[in-house]
Protein backbone atom coordinates (compact mmCIF):
# COMPACT_ATOMS: atom_id res chain seq x y z
CA UNK A 1 0.00 0.00 0.00
CA UNK A 2 2.66 2.04 1.04
CA UNK A 3 4.81 1.81 -2.04
CA UNK A 4 1.36 2.66 -4.38
CA UNK A 5 1.23 5.44 -2.79
CA UNK A 6 4.53 6.63 -3.10
CA UNK A 7 4.40 5.07 -6.71
CA UNK A 8 1.84 7.56 -7.36
CA UNK A 9 3.27 10.72 -5.59
CA UNK A 10 6.25 9.66 -8.25
CA UNK A 11 3.94 9.90 -11.08
CA UNK A 12 2.10 12.66 -10.28
CA UNK A 13 4.83 14.82 -9.81
CA UNK A 14 6.42 13.38 -12.87
CA UNK A 15 3.43 14.67 -15.15
CA UNK A 16 2.74 17.96 -12.82
CA UNK A 17 6.53 18.73 -14.24
CA UNK A 18 5.77 17.72 -18.08
CA UNK A 19 2.76 19.94 -17.57
CA UNK A 20 4.52 22.89 -16.29
CA UNK A 21 7.01 22.91 -18.93
CA UNK A 22 4.98 22.29 -21.49
CA UNK A 23 4.89 25.51 -24.06
CA UNK A 24 1.99 27.30 -24.11
CA UNK A 25 0.71 30.24 -26.11
CA UNK A 26 -0.74 32.87 -24.11
CA UNK A 27 -4.35 33.04 -23.50
CA UNK A 28 -4.95 35.96 -25.47
CA UNK A 29 -2.43 34.81 -28.53
CA UNK A 30 -5.09 35.12 -31.58
CA UNK A 31 -5.98 31.70 -33.12
CA UNK A 32 -7.84 31.70 -36.49
CA UNK A 33 -8.36 30.94 -40.01
CA UNK A 34 -7.84 32.31 -42.92
CA UNK A 35 -9.50 32.96 -46.47
CA UNK A 36 -9.75 35.19 -49.56
CA UNK A 37 -13.02 36.68 -50.89
CA UNK A 38 -12.78 34.77 -55.07
CA UNK A 39 -11.29 31.69 -53.31
CA UNK A 40 -14.45 30.88 -51.53
CA UNK A 41 -17.90 33.32 -52.33
CA UNK A 42 -19.05 32.42 -55.57
CA UNK A 43 -21.84 35.05 -56.32
CA UNK A 44 -19.36 36.20 -58.96
CA UNK A 45 -22.22 38.66 -60.40
CA UNK A 46 -25.08 37.53 -57.82
CA UNK A 47 -27.11 40.77 -56.76
CA UNK A 48 -25.39 43.70 -58.67
CA UNK A 49 -21.65 42.58 -58.20
CA UNK A 50 -19.26 43.66 -60.93
CA UNK A 51 -16.76 41.89 -63.44
CA UNK A 52 -13.06 41.28 -61.25
CA UNK A 53 -9.85 40.55 -63.40
CA UNK A 54 -10.42 37.07 -61.83
CA UNK A 55 -13.61 36.97 -63.42
CA UNK A 56 -12.68 38.14 -66.36
CA UNK A 57 -9.56 36.24 -66.91
CA UNK A 58 -11.31 32.58 -65.77
CA UNK A 59 -14.24 33.89 -68.37
CA UNK A 60 -12.24 34.37 -71.63
CA UNK A 61 -8.88 32.45 -70.98
CA UNK A 62 -10.26 29.47 -69.37
CA UNK A 63 -7.02 27.67 -70.51
CA UNK A 64 -4.70 28.68 -68.10
CA UNK A 65 -6.85 27.12 -65.21
CA UNK A 66 -5.42 23.85 -64.27
CA UNK A 67 -8.69 21.37 -65.13
CA UNK A 68 -10.54 24.55 -66.87
CA UNK A 69 -11.87 25.65 -63.62
CA UNK A 70 -13.35 28.87 -62.19
CA UNK A 71 -14.47 30.77 -58.76
CA UNK A 72 -18.31 31.11 -60.25
CA UNK A 73 -19.58 28.81 -57.37
CA UNK A 74 -16.59 28.17 -55.54
CA UNK A 75 -17.98 26.74 -51.94
CA UNK A 76 -20.64 29.14 -52.40
CA UNK A 77 -19.99 30.76 -49.32
CA UNK A 78 -21.99 33.69 -50.15
CA UNK A 79 -25.45 31.25 -49.87
CA UNK A 80 -23.46 29.22 -46.99
CA UNK A 81 -21.93 32.26 -45.09
CA UNK A 82 -24.04 30.84 -41.70
CA UNK A 83 -22.43 26.82 -42.15
CA UNK A 84 -18.91 28.87 -42.10
CA UNK A 85 -19.61 30.44 -39.16
CA UNK A 86 -20.84 27.05 -37.82
CA UNK A 87 -17.09 25.09 -38.59
CA UNK A 88 -15.57 28.37 -37.08
CA UNK A 89 -17.58 27.59 -33.81
CA UNK A 90 -16.83 24.35 -34.03
CA UNK A 91 -12.99 24.80 -34.42
CA UNK A 92 -13.48 27.13 -31.09
CA UNK A 93 -11.73 30.00 -33.45
CA UNK A 94 -10.60 33.47 -31.80
CA UNK A 95 -10.74 35.14 -35.30
CA UNK A 96 -11.40 34.76 -38.93
CA UNK A 97 -9.55 36.27 -41.95
CA UNK A 98 -11.63 36.72 -44.98
CA UNK A 99 -11.44 39.42 -47.57
CA UNK A 100 -13.96 41.70 -49.50
CA UNK A 101 -14.20 41.69 -53.46
CA UNK A 102 -13.95 45.29 -54.19
CA UNK A 103 -16.27 45.24 -57.23
CA UNK A 104 -19.16 43.44 -54.80
CA UNK A 105 -19.27 46.54 -52.79
CA UNK A 106 -18.22 48.99 -55.52
CA UNK A 107 -19.44 47.35 -58.99
CA UNK A 108 -17.20 49.30 -61.05
CA UNK A 109 -14.05 50.39 -59.02
CA UNK A 110 -15.02 53.69 -58.17
CA UNK A 111 -16.78 54.92 -54.81
CA UNK A 112 -19.83 56.90 -57.24
CA UNK A 113 -21.58 53.54 -57.06
CA UNK A 114 -22.11 51.34 -53.96
CA UNK A 115 -23.98 48.12 -54.19
CA UNK A 116 -26.35 47.99 -51.01
CA UNK A 117 -26.48 44.14 -51.67
CA UNK A 118 -22.20 43.92 -51.04
CA UNK A 119 -22.52 46.03 -47.96
CA UNK A 120 -25.95 43.86 -46.47
CA UNK A 121 -23.84 40.23 -47.33
CA UNK A 122 -20.61 41.25 -45.45
CA UNK A 123 -23.00 42.84 -42.44
CA UNK A 124 -24.54 39.64 -41.98
CA UNK A 125 -21.36 37.55 -42.17
CA UNK A 126 -19.63 39.95 -40.05
CA UNK A 127 -22.75 39.94 -37.90
CA UNK A 128 -23.04 36.28 -37.60
CA UNK A 129 -18.97 36.07 -36.62
CA UNK A 130 -19.89 38.72 -33.87
CA UNK A 131 -22.72 36.70 -32.74
CA UNK A 132 -20.09 33.97 -31.57
CA UNK A 133 -17.12 36.25 -30.50
CA UNK A 134 -15.43 35.35 -33.64
CA UNK A 135 -13.51 38.37 -34.36
CA UNK A 136 -13.47 39.48 -37.86
CA UNK A 137 -10.08 40.74 -39.63
CA UNK A 138 -10.89 41.99 -43.24
CA UNK A 139 -8.97 42.41 -46.16
CA UNK A 140 -9.84 45.04 -48.33
CA UNK A 141 -7.58 43.54 -51.09
CA UNK A 142 -7.49 40.00 -52.07
CA UNK A 143 -6.11 40.08 -55.51
CA UNK A 144 -9.59 40.40 -57.72
CA UNK A 145 -9.60 43.90 -58.81
CA UNK A 146 -12.46 45.21 -60.78
CA UNK A 147 -11.74 44.49 -64.39
CA UNK A 148 -13.13 48.36 -65.05
CA UNK A 149 -9.76 49.86 -62.87
CA UNK A 150 -7.92 47.05 -65.00
CA UNK A 151 -8.72 48.44 -68.16
CA UNK A 152 -7.53 51.94 -67.43
CA UNK A 153 -4.09 50.17 -65.65
CA UNK A 154 -4.96 48.96 -62.35
CA UNK A 155 -1.88 49.36 -60.48
CA UNK A 156 -0.05 51.12 -62.47
CA UNK A 157 -2.07 53.81 -63.23
CA UNK A 158 -0.92 56.97 -61.33
CA UNK A 159 -4.47 57.69 -59.65
CA UNK A 160 -4.38 54.61 -58.50
CA UNK A 161 -3.99 55.51 -54.76
CA UNK A 162 -7.05 57.23 -54.80
CA UNK A 163 -9.05 55.03 -56.03
CA UNK A 164 -8.24 52.67 -53.01
CA UNK A 165 -8.30 54.91 -50.52
CA UNK A 166 -11.71 56.04 -51.80
CA UNK A 167 -12.86 52.16 -51.64
CA UNK A 168 -11.15 51.82 -48.09
CA UNK A 169 -13.50 54.63 -47.07
CA UNK A 170 -16.35 52.88 -48.05
CA UNK A 171 -15.10 49.53 -46.46
CA UNK A 172 -14.45 51.83 -42.70
CA UNK A 173 -17.58 53.78 -42.99
CA UNK A 174 -19.95 50.56 -43.41
CA UNK A 175 -17.55 48.64 -41.24
CA UNK A 176 -15.40 49.75 -39.16
CA UNK A 177 -17.92 50.27 -36.27
CA UNK A 178 -17.33 46.19 -35.69
CA UNK A 179 -14.13 45.10 -38.11
CA UNK A 180 -11.30 46.10 -35.18
CA UNK A 181 -8.64 44.56 -37.59
CA UNK A 182 -7.89 46.05 -40.97
CA UNK A 183 -5.62 44.56 -43.71
CA UNK A 184 -4.77 46.64 -46.41
CA UNK A 185 -3.27 44.41 -49.46
CA UNK A 186 -2.55 40.48 -49.07
CA UNK A 187 0.60 39.87 -50.50
CA UNK A 188 1.87 43.10 -52.91
CA UNK A 189 4.66 40.20 -54.63
CA UNK A 190 1.76 38.27 -55.28
CA UNK A 191 -0.10 41.01 -57.15
CA UNK A 192 2.52 43.03 -58.62
CA UNK A 193 5.23 40.66 -59.55
CA UNK A 194 2.94 37.58 -60.79
CA UNK A 195 0.29 39.69 -61.71
CA UNK A 196 2.92 42.45 -63.78
CA UNK A 197 5.88 40.77 -64.24
CA UNK A 198 4.85 37.08 -65.11
CA UNK A 199 1.65 35.43 -66.08
CA UNK A 200 0.76 33.33 -63.15
CA UNK A 201 -1.60 35.61 -62.04
CA UNK A 202 -4.46 37.83 -63.06
CA UNK A 203 -4.00 40.32 -65.31
CA UNK A 204 -1.06 38.27 -66.76
CA UNK A 205 0.67 41.66 -67.68
CA UNK A 206 4.39 40.10 -68.11
CA UNK A 207 5.26 43.44 -68.50
CA UNK A 208 9.15 43.42 -69.04
CA UNK A 209 9.61 43.97 -65.20
CA UNK A 210 9.14 47.77 -65.42
CA UNK A 211 5.51 47.30 -64.25
CA UNK A 212 6.36 45.17 -61.39
CA UNK A 213 8.11 47.82 -59.78
CA UNK A 214 5.81 50.86 -61.13
CA UNK A 215 3.24 48.42 -59.19
CA UNK A 216 5.37 48.03 -56.17
CA UNK A 217 5.42 51.71 -56.05
CA UNK A 218 1.72 52.77 -56.19
CA UNK A 219 0.43 49.81 -54.20
CA UNK A 220 2.81 51.10 -50.92
CA UNK A 221 1.30 54.53 -51.61
CA UNK A 222 -2.42 53.05 -51.87
CA UNK A 223 -1.42 51.38 -48.45
CA UNK A 224 -0.24 54.17 -47.24
CA UNK A 225 -3.16 56.53 -48.19
CA UNK A 226 -5.69 54.19 -46.79
CA UNK A 227 -3.50 53.74 -43.32
CA UNK A 228 -3.77 57.57 -43.04
CA UNK A 229 -7.67 57.65 -43.79
CA UNK A 230 -8.00 55.05 -40.93
CA UNK A 231 -5.63 56.72 -38.74
CA UNK A 232 -7.11 60.66 -38.89
CA UNK A 233 -10.54 59.94 -39.62
CA UNK A 234 -11.51 56.49 -38.05
CA UNK A 235 -9.29 55.41 -35.14
CA UNK A 236 -10.63 57.52 -32.72
CA UNK A 237 -13.85 56.84 -33.26
CA UNK A 238 -13.51 53.04 -34.03
CA UNK A 239 -11.03 52.31 -32.03
CA UNK A 240 -8.91 49.81 -34.33
CA UNK A 241 -5.63 48.59 -36.07
CA UNK A 242 -4.82 48.59 -39.74
CA UNK A 243 -1.95 47.09 -41.35
CA UNK A 244 -0.29 44.96 -44.66
CA UNK A 245 0.41 41.64 -45.19
CA UNK A 246 3.27 40.74 -46.91
CA UNK A 247 4.14 36.93 -48.22
CA UNK A 248 7.66 36.33 -46.13
CA UNK A 249 9.06 32.85 -46.80
CA UNK A 250 12.70 32.10 -45.83
CA UNK A 251 15.78 32.94 -48.33
CA UNK A 252 18.50 30.93 -46.34
CA UNK A 253 21.85 30.41 -47.69
CA UNK A 254 22.99 27.20 -49.51
CA UNK A 255 26.35 27.48 -47.94
CA UNK A 256 28.04 29.32 -45.23
CA UNK A 257 30.35 31.40 -48.02
CA UNK A 258 29.89 35.37 -47.56
CA UNK A 259 28.66 35.21 -51.86
CA UNK A 260 25.79 32.83 -50.91
CA UNK A 261 24.95 35.41 -47.53
CA UNK A 262 24.62 38.34 -49.47
CA UNK A 263 22.96 36.24 -52.60
CA UNK A 264 20.46 35.45 -49.75
CA UNK A 265 19.96 38.73 -48.63
CA UNK A 266 19.58 40.28 -51.79
CA UNK A 267 16.83 37.78 -52.23
CA UNK A 268 15.09 38.61 -49.74
CA UNK A 269 15.18 42.01 -50.67
CA UNK A 270 13.53 41.19 -53.90
CA UNK A 271 11.06 39.10 -52.47
CA UNK A 272 9.49 40.91 -50.14
CA UNK A 273 12.25 43.69 -48.42
CA UNK A 274 10.95 45.92 -51.51
CA UNK A 275 7.24 45.94 -50.04
CA UNK A 276 8.63 45.78 -46.31
CA UNK A 277 11.36 48.78 -46.39
CA UNK A 278 9.30 51.61 -47.30
CA UNK A 279 6.89 50.80 -44.39
CA UNK A 280 8.92 49.56 -41.84
CA UNK A 281 12.22 50.35 -42.16
CA UNK A 282 13.41 53.78 -40.39
CA UNK A 283 14.60 55.19 -43.39
CA UNK A 284 11.61 54.65 -45.62
CA UNK A 285 12.14 53.97 -49.57
CA UNK A 286 13.05 50.97 -51.20
CA UNK A 287 16.13 48.76 -50.15
CA UNK A 288 19.10 50.42 -51.10
CA UNK A 289 21.37 47.43 -52.59
CA UNK A 290 17.72 46.24 -54.18
CA UNK A 291 17.33 49.46 -55.71
CA UNK A 292 21.84 49.60 -56.67
CA UNK A 293 20.93 46.20 -57.83
CA UNK A 294 17.87 47.01 -60.24
CA UNK A 295 19.77 50.10 -61.84
CA UNK A 296 23.31 48.23 -63.04
CA UNK A 297 20.68 45.57 -64.36
CA UNK A 298 18.58 48.55 -65.91
CA UNK A 299 21.88 50.17 -67.43
CA UNK A 300 23.37 46.73 -68.77
CA UNK A 301 20.00 46.22 -70.85
CA UNK A 302 19.92 49.59 -72.27
CA UNK A 303 16.98 51.79 -70.36
CA UNK A 304 18.35 55.19 -70.18
CA UNK A 305 16.73 55.30 -66.34
CA UNK A 306 16.46 52.28 -63.51
CA UNK A 307 13.47 50.65 -64.27
CA UNK A 308 12.44 51.11 -60.07
CA UNK A 309 10.50 54.02 -59.65
CA UNK A 310 12.07 56.59 -57.60
CA UNK A 311 10.16 57.74 -53.81
CA UNK A 312 10.66 61.79 -52.98
CA UNK A 313 11.54 62.54 -49.53
CA UNK A 314 8.21 63.48 -49.19
CA UNK A 315 6.63 60.75 -50.19
CA UNK A 316 8.88 58.40 -48.56
CA UNK A 317 7.78 59.86 -44.99
CA UNK A 318 4.44 59.68 -46.04
CA UNK A 319 4.54 56.02 -46.58
CA UNK A 320 7.33 55.16 -43.37
CA UNK A 321 5.46 53.41 -40.34
CA UNK A 322 2.09 53.15 -41.60
CA UNK A 323 1.18 49.56 -40.39
CA UNK A 324 -0.32 48.90 -37.20
CA UNK A 325 1.17 45.74 -37.17
CA UNK A 326 3.06 43.63 -39.83
CA UNK A 327 1.23 40.46 -41.46
CA UNK A 328 2.92 37.36 -42.45
CA UNK A 329 1.77 35.19 -45.01
CA UNK A 330 4.81 32.31 -43.67
CA UNK A 331 4.65 28.85 -45.81
CA UNK A 332 8.31 27.66 -46.38
CA UNK A 333 11.34 28.13 -47.28
CA UNK A 334 14.38 28.04 -49.55
CA UNK A 335 18.18 27.96 -49.75
CA UNK A 336 19.88 30.27 -52.14
CA UNK A 337 22.78 30.02 -54.32
CA UNK A 338 25.05 32.59 -55.54
CA UNK A 339 26.92 31.22 -57.82
CA UNK A 340 24.68 28.00 -59.24
CA UNK A 341 22.21 30.65 -60.64
CA UNK A 342 24.87 32.30 -63.20
CA UNK A 343 25.37 28.65 -65.03
CA UNK A 344 21.75 28.00 -65.64
CA UNK A 345 20.66 31.35 -66.43
CA UNK A 346 21.69 34.80 -68.37
CA UNK A 347 22.07 36.98 -66.10
CA UNK A 348 20.71 39.68 -65.17
CA UNK A 349 17.55 38.16 -66.74
CA UNK A 350 14.71 41.04 -67.30
CA UNK A 351 12.88 39.88 -64.01
CA UNK A 352 15.92 41.04 -62.11
CA UNK A 353 16.21 37.37 -60.58
CA UNK A 354 19.14 38.69 -58.66
CA UNK A 355 21.96 36.66 -60.04
CA UNK A 356 20.88 33.40 -57.81
CA UNK A 357 19.34 30.63 -57.50
CA UNK A 358 17.07 29.23 -55.37
CA UNK A 359 15.74 25.59 -54.04
CA UNK A 360 13.76 23.68 -51.60
CA UNK A 361 16.25 20.50 -49.44
CA UNK A 362 15.15 16.93 -50.94
CA UNK A 363 14.50 15.81 -47.53
CA UNK A 364 11.88 18.51 -46.80
CA UNK A 365 8.02 16.84 -46.65
CA UNK A 366 6.29 17.69 -49.94
CA UNK A 367 3.11 19.01 -50.14
CA UNK A 368 0.78 18.70 -53.22
CA UNK A 369 2.11 22.36 -54.40
CA UNK A 370 5.23 22.52 -56.22
CA UNK A 371 6.46 25.58 -54.12
CA UNK A 372 5.80 24.36 -50.62
CA UNK A 373 7.68 22.16 -48.86
CA UNK A 374 7.71 21.74 -44.84
CA UNK A 375 11.02 23.35 -44.00
CA UNK A 376 12.53 23.50 -40.53
CA UNK A 377 11.74 26.13 -38.13
CA UNK A 378 11.36 28.60 -40.74
CA UNK A 379 8.73 30.72 -39.19
CA UNK A 380 11.52 31.53 -36.40
CA UNK A 381 13.86 32.11 -39.10
CA UNK A 382 11.90 34.71 -40.89
CA UNK A 383 10.52 36.63 -37.69
CA UNK A 384 13.52 37.20 -35.80
CA UNK A 385 15.26 38.51 -39.19
CA UNK A 386 12.26 40.74 -39.70
CA UNK A 387 12.17 41.86 -36.12
CA UNK A 388 15.70 42.97 -36.44
CA UNK A 389 15.79 44.85 -40.06
CA UNK A 390 12.43 46.88 -38.71
CA UNK A 391 12.70 47.15 -35.15
CA UNK A 392 10.66 44.52 -33.31
CA UNK A 393 6.88 45.00 -34.93
CA UNK A 394 3.82 43.25 -33.37
CA UNK A 395 3.60 40.34 -36.07
CA UNK A 396 0.60 38.50 -36.81
CA UNK A 397 0.90 35.74 -38.88
CA UNK A 398 -2.16 35.95 -41.10
CA UNK A 399 -1.37 32.77 -43.43
CA UNK A 400 -0.18 29.11 -43.13
CA UNK A 401 -1.16 26.29 -44.33
CA UNK A 402 -0.48 22.81 -46.26
CA UNK A 403 -1.86 21.59 -49.20
CA UNK A 404 -2.87 18.21 -50.07
CA UNK A 405 -4.09 16.46 -53.74
CA UNK A 406 -7.71 16.65 -54.40
CA UNK A 407 -9.61 12.73 -53.86
CA UNK A 408 -7.37 11.97 -51.06
CA UNK A 409 -9.03 10.73 -47.79
CA UNK A 410 -9.34 12.84 -44.50
CA UNK A 411 -6.74 11.30 -43.00
CA UNK A 412 -4.50 13.85 -44.02
CA UNK A 413 -1.57 13.07 -41.29
CA UNK A 414 1.18 15.29 -43.12
CA UNK A 415 -0.90 18.07 -42.58
CA UNK A 416 -1.05 17.72 -39.42
CA UNK A 417 3.00 17.18 -39.02
CA UNK A 418 3.36 20.60 -41.25
CA UNK A 419 0.80 22.38 -38.13
CA UNK A 420 2.47 21.31 -35.75
CA UNK A 421 5.74 21.93 -36.81
CA UNK A 422 4.22 25.40 -37.43
CA UNK A 423 3.01 25.86 -33.69
CA UNK A 424 6.78 24.77 -32.17
CA UNK A 425 8.56 27.26 -34.78
CA UNK A 426 6.18 30.06 -33.11
CA UNK A 427 6.83 28.78 -29.71
CA UNK A 428 10.51 29.55 -30.33
CA UNK A 429 9.35 32.65 -31.42
CA UNK A 430 7.53 33.60 -27.95
CA UNK A 431 10.30 32.14 -26.12
CA UNK A 432 12.55 34.80 -27.48
CA UNK A 433 10.64 37.58 -27.11
CA UNK A 434 9.05 38.17 -30.57
CA UNK A 435 6.26 40.01 -30.34
CA UNK A 436 3.51 37.32 -32.24
CA UNK A 437 0.35 37.68 -31.77
CA UNK A 438 -1.92 35.27 -33.77
CA UNK A 439 -2.20 32.57 -35.95
CA UNK A 440 -4.66 32.22 -39.09
CA UNK A 441 -4.17 28.81 -40.90
CA UNK A 442 -4.91 28.14 -44.51
CA UNK A 443 -7.31 27.51 -45.07
CA UNK A 444 -10.99 26.84 -43.08
CA UNK A 445 -11.91 25.48 -46.29
CA UNK A 446 -10.96 24.31 -49.20
CA UNK A 447 -11.00 26.64 -52.19
CA UNK A 448 -10.22 27.84 -55.96
CA UNK A 449 -6.57 27.66 -55.53
CA UNK A 450 -5.52 30.16 -58.47
CA UNK A 451 -4.16 29.16 -61.53
CA UNK A 452 -3.96 25.36 -59.68
CA UNK A 453 -8.49 25.20 -59.88
CA UNK A 454 -9.41 22.76 -57.10
CA UNK A 455 -6.24 19.87 -57.91
CA UNK A 456 -4.56 21.46 -54.47
CA UNK A 457 -6.95 21.25 -51.50
CA UNK A 458 -5.70 23.65 -48.65
CA UNK A 459 -8.50 23.08 -46.46
CA UNK A 460 -9.40 21.71 -42.71
CA UNK A 461 -12.67 21.17 -43.98
CA UNK A 462 -12.96 19.22 -46.91
CA UNK A 463 -15.54 20.64 -49.82
CA UNK A 464 -17.57 18.82 -52.29
CA UNK A 465 -17.05 20.73 -55.17
CA UNK A 466 -19.48 18.16 -57.16
CA UNK A 467 -22.23 18.73 -54.50
CA UNK A 468 -24.82 21.51 -55.20
CA UNK A 469 -24.73 22.40 -51.63
CA UNK A 470 -21.10 22.12 -51.12
CA UNK A 471 -21.11 20.06 -48.82
CA UNK A 472 -18.19 20.80 -45.74
CA UNK A 473 -16.56 17.77 -43.80
CA UNK A 474 -13.79 18.26 -40.88
CA UNK A 475 -10.85 16.74 -41.89
CA UNK A 476 -8.65 14.96 -39.17
CA UNK A 477 -6.57 18.30 -39.25
CA UNK A 478 -9.40 20.21 -38.11
CA UNK A 479 -9.69 17.76 -34.61
CA UNK A 480 -5.97 18.91 -33.67
CA UNK A 481 -6.57 22.32 -34.82
CA UNK A 482 -9.58 22.74 -32.17
CA UNK A 483 -7.48 21.08 -29.69
CA UNK A 484 -4.45 22.97 -29.86
CA UNK A 485 -7.06 26.30 -29.84
CA UNK A 486 -8.49 24.91 -26.69
CA UNK A 487 -5.52 23.59 -24.67
CA UNK A 488 -2.76 26.10 -26.06
CA UNK A 489 -0.58 23.73 -26.71
CA UNK A 490 0.40 21.20 -29.27
CA UNK A 491 -0.37 17.63 -27.55
CA UNK A 492 1.40 15.61 -29.91
CA UNK A 493 -0.81 12.40 -28.12
CA UNK A 494 -4.16 13.68 -29.62
CA UNK A 495 -5.84 11.69 -32.18
CA UNK A 496 -9.63 12.47 -31.99
CA UNK A 497 -12.11 9.28 -31.11
CA UNK A 498 -14.42 9.92 -34.27
CA UNK A 499 -14.83 12.23 -37.12
CA UNK A 500 -17.94 13.86 -35.93
CA UNK A 501 -17.60 17.26 -35.43
CA UNK A 502 -19.43 19.25 -32.56
CA UNK A 503 -19.46 22.85 -31.02
CA UNK A 504 -18.43 23.14 -27.55
CA UNK A 505 -20.10 25.14 -24.48
CA UNK A 506 -19.26 28.56 -25.32
CA UNK A 507 -18.72 28.52 -29.04
C1 LIG B 1 -2.16 28.97 -50.65
C2 LIG B 1 -2.28 30.45 -50.46
O1 LIG B 1 -1.17 31.08 -51.05
C3 LIG B 1 -1.07 32.46 -50.84
O2 LIG B 1 -0.13 32.96 -51.72
C4 LIG B 1 1.11 32.39 -51.90
C5 LIG B 1 2.16 32.88 -51.21
C6 LIG B 1 3.45 32.41 -51.43
C7 LIG B 1 3.65 31.43 -52.36
N1 LIG B 1 4.97 30.93 -52.62
O3 LIG B 1 5.22 30.43 -53.68
O4 LIG B 1 5.80 31.00 -51.75
C8 LIG B 1 2.60 30.92 -53.07
C9 LIG B 1 1.31 31.41 -52.83
C10 LIG B 1 -2.37 33.24 -51.11
O5 LIG B 1 -2.37 34.45 -50.39
C11 LIG B 1 -3.63 32.51 -50.73
O6 LIG B 1 -4.71 33.09 -51.39
C12 LIG B 1 -3.57 31.02 -51.01
O7 LIG B 1 -3.71 30.76 -52.35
Amino acid sequence: MKLLVVLSLVVAACYGSVVRQQRRFPDDFLFGTATAAYQIEGGWDADGKGESIWDYMVHNTPDVIRGKTNGDIAGDTYNNYKRDVEMMRELGLDAYRFSMAWSRILPTGMANEVNPAGIEFYNNYIDEMLKYNIQPLVTLYHWDLPQKLQELGGFTNPLFSDWFEDYARVVFENFGDRVKMFITFNEPREICFEGYGSTTKAPRLNSTAVGTYICAKNLVVAHAKAYRLYDQEFRAKQGGQCGITISVNWFGPATETPEDEVAAELRRQGEWGIYAHPIFSAEGGFPKELSDKIAENSAKQGYAKSRLPEFTEEEKAFVRGTSDFFGVNHYTAFMVSANDGKTSFPVPSLQDDMDNISFADDDWLKSASAWLTLAPNSIYKALSHLRTLYNDPIFYLTENGWSTYEGRDLIDDDRIEYYRASMESMLNCLDDGINLKGYMAWSLLDNFEWMEGYIERFGLYEVDFEDPARKRTPRKSAFVYKNIIKNRFVDYEYEPETMTMTIDEGH
